[in-house]
């Protein structure tokens, strides 16, 4: 399928679809018998779709899933022009045997998706990861912040502890970042030079998670002169820091995760991939070794905040160490991980002129304002723009989910559907961040596309942080307390490569190592970075790559 059908999808009313009895439970009506239009006069329908015969339906939608259209949002594409519509019902992922329960109710319009966020109509209880639940092995037998609905008592402490600590690191933030960043664009020029091969993801992913540590804990994670850090003793000298936090990190994500192979070794890789990560939930004692080394850096290091936790939230010191961990290293680096170089693959997909147009308002804030600090950050709306956009076409988190906490009405454009107490509800962010009813061109990368008073309004429409940009955060809702440091951040990182002095456009060989590493093609032999242009199919072959 390409990207033009995808612009010509349908939001036209359908017909009513014929469901298996095995999806549907009773659902409770008025006395005056049930409602046939919404309040705001649209059909009541059930949602089309069928999650097929038990276990054979949803291990078939897996397969398909994982092997055969690539995972999101191929997969939910798909289903979506097969029923016309952007509600449905379907399997998600993981599934049989040993997962639980996949069926969801899926919302893939702006109008629809807000369900997610309203907390009178959905429990947010356990669903951070979906129809599946990490082993609580995995974070010291605490369930965290994210898995807390906010009617749980802990949710609140838990969620101030984690603002608290953007709160009161954010002086910190310019200058470790700026150190992070320097003397690694430094190392990959001076690479480049002697055609050196440089992987982008993962020498991003070192200098982001020192970034992290010395922000919010003051110490470097790989400096061998700092105690208990991720480089020392045999596990850290075997696998380095970034091997650490990923073992960590990866085995909470892979059940939804598609592995990438060569085409030609699927069939022989797949039975096996499909048994080891798609299959079983991994049990706590996989990443022990690894968490706990992770975690005796942090207990080291984070005594400072911890002392918060305790005295001012009234929190047991060791569930705020294991909140600490997975806000810093999962919540947190593990976003940036995938972050910085979907925004670096999108600005070197774009002109030369516009790189030269953003590299002005880069130099000349700085000029202005006599450095790269926050007053010269505050004025580039080309960059917070150009960083929204890529927000909107990589979410790091492409999946939200929530439980119907009665029966639901949840509306499309053009039509309303039942949904029952207790049924799951499943966002995928990225169809629903390319609405044509919101965004216009929604496939293409427009850098320029949050700027002005039309372009700020579409930050009502922008819910990568689980909820629209322009709301806020609170212990009430389970908006991600995240989302301003995210945008910070990422306009700084835009900023801090057009800052330097001799990129006014990346080079050559930069932007092809770009494109390697992140799987681009280059298209043209001609020197400028305009050449740079995304994999044809992109939107629906996305999701392999950045995996
Ligand atoms: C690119 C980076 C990030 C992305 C994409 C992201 C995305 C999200 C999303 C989608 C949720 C809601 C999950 C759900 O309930 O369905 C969330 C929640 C959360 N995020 Fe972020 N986040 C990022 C960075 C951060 C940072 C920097 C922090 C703090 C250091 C953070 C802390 C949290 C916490 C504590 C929650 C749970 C909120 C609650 O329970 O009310 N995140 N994030």
């Amino acid at each position: 399928m390409g990207d033009s059908e995808l612009r010509q999808r349908s939001h036209k009313p359908v017909e009513a679809t014929t469901f298996q009895s095995s999806d549907i439970r009773p659902i409770s009506t008025s006395k005056d018998g049930p409602a046939t239009t919404s309040d705001s006069g649209l059909p009541i329908k059930d949602p089309p779709g069928s999650c097929g015969l038990p276990f054979i339906g949803p291990f078939l939608d897996k397969m398909s899933f994982y092997w055969v259209e690539g995972g999101s949002p191929g997969y939910y594409i798909s289903r979506m022009q097969k029923y016309k519509s952007t509600v449905f019902r379907m399997n998600t992922v993981p599934g049989p045997p040993f997962y639980p329960d996949p069926r969801v109710v899926v919302l893939l319009d702006q109008k629809s998706y807000l369900t997610l966020f309203d907390m009178d109509k959905v429990e947010k209880k356990d669903v951070f990861t979906g129809s599946y639940q990490v082993n609580l092995g995995f974070t010291g037998g605490y369930r965290v912040v994210p898995y807390l609905d906010p009617s749980e008592e802990k949710h609140t402490p838990l969620k101030q502890f984690c603002m608290e600590i953007l709160k009161s690191r954010h002086k910190s933030v310019v200058p470790e970042l700026h150190n992070s960043l320097t003397p690694l664009f430094d190392s990959w020029e001076a690479g480049l030079k002697n055609n050196a091969k440089i992987n982008i993801t993962s020498d991003l992913g070192v200098a982001t998670l020192r970034f992290k540590c010395k922000t919010f804990m003051g110490v470097d994670p790989v400096d061998p002169k700092v105690e208990a850090n991720l480089t020392s003793g045999a596990l850290g000298t075997i696998l380095g820091p970034l091997n650490t936090v990923l073992l960590w990190v990866l085995p909470q994500i892979l059940p939804v995760m598609v592995v990438p192979v060569p085409k030609y070794l699927k069939p022989l890789l797949a039975p096996l991939l499909e048994l080891l990560t798609h299959t079983i939930p991994f049990p706590g004692f996989v990443v022990k070794p690894v968490y706990n080394k992770i975690l005796a850096f942090f207990r080291v290091h984070s005594q400072e905040v911890l002392d918060i936790a305790v005295t001012k939230y009234g929190l047991e010191r060791e569930e705020a160490l294991h909140n600490f961990v997975f806000n810093i290293i999962f919540n947190s680096w593990a976003g940036i991980y995938k972050l910085f170089p979907s925004i670096m693959r999108r600005l070197s997909s774009t002109s030369v002129e516009f790189q030269r147009e953003l590299s002005t308002e880069v130099r000349n804030a700085i000029q202005e304002y006599g450095g790269l600090d926050f007053p010269a950050l505050e004025a580039m709306p080309l960059a917070q723009s150009a960083a929204y956009e890529v927000l909107r076409m990589d979410p790091p988190v492409r999946y939200q989910y929530g439980r119907a906490k009665k029966d639901l009405i949840i509306e499309s454009y053009d039509a309303a559907f039942r949904v029952r107490k207790g049924e799951l509800l499943a966002g995928g962010l990225e169809v629903a961040h390319s609405d044509p009813h919101v965004f216009t061109d929604p496939l293409s990368y427009n850098p320029k596309r949050f700027m002005g008073e039309e372009g700020e309004k579409l930050l009502n429409n922008l819910l990568w942080a689980n909820g629209p940009q322009t709301e806020t955060p609170t212990t009430s809702n389970k908006h991600c307390p995240g989302m301003h440091f995210i945008s910070f951040i990422s306009k700084m990182f835009i900023a801090e490569i057009y800052a330097r002095p001799k990129n006014t456009t990346f080079t050559t060989p930069f932007s092809r190592n770009m494109a390697k590493s992140t799987n681009a093609e280059i298209i043209e032999t001609s020197v400028t970075s305009s050449s740079i242009r995304p994999k044809k199919g992109d939107f629906l072959t996305r999701s392999k790559i950045m995996c």
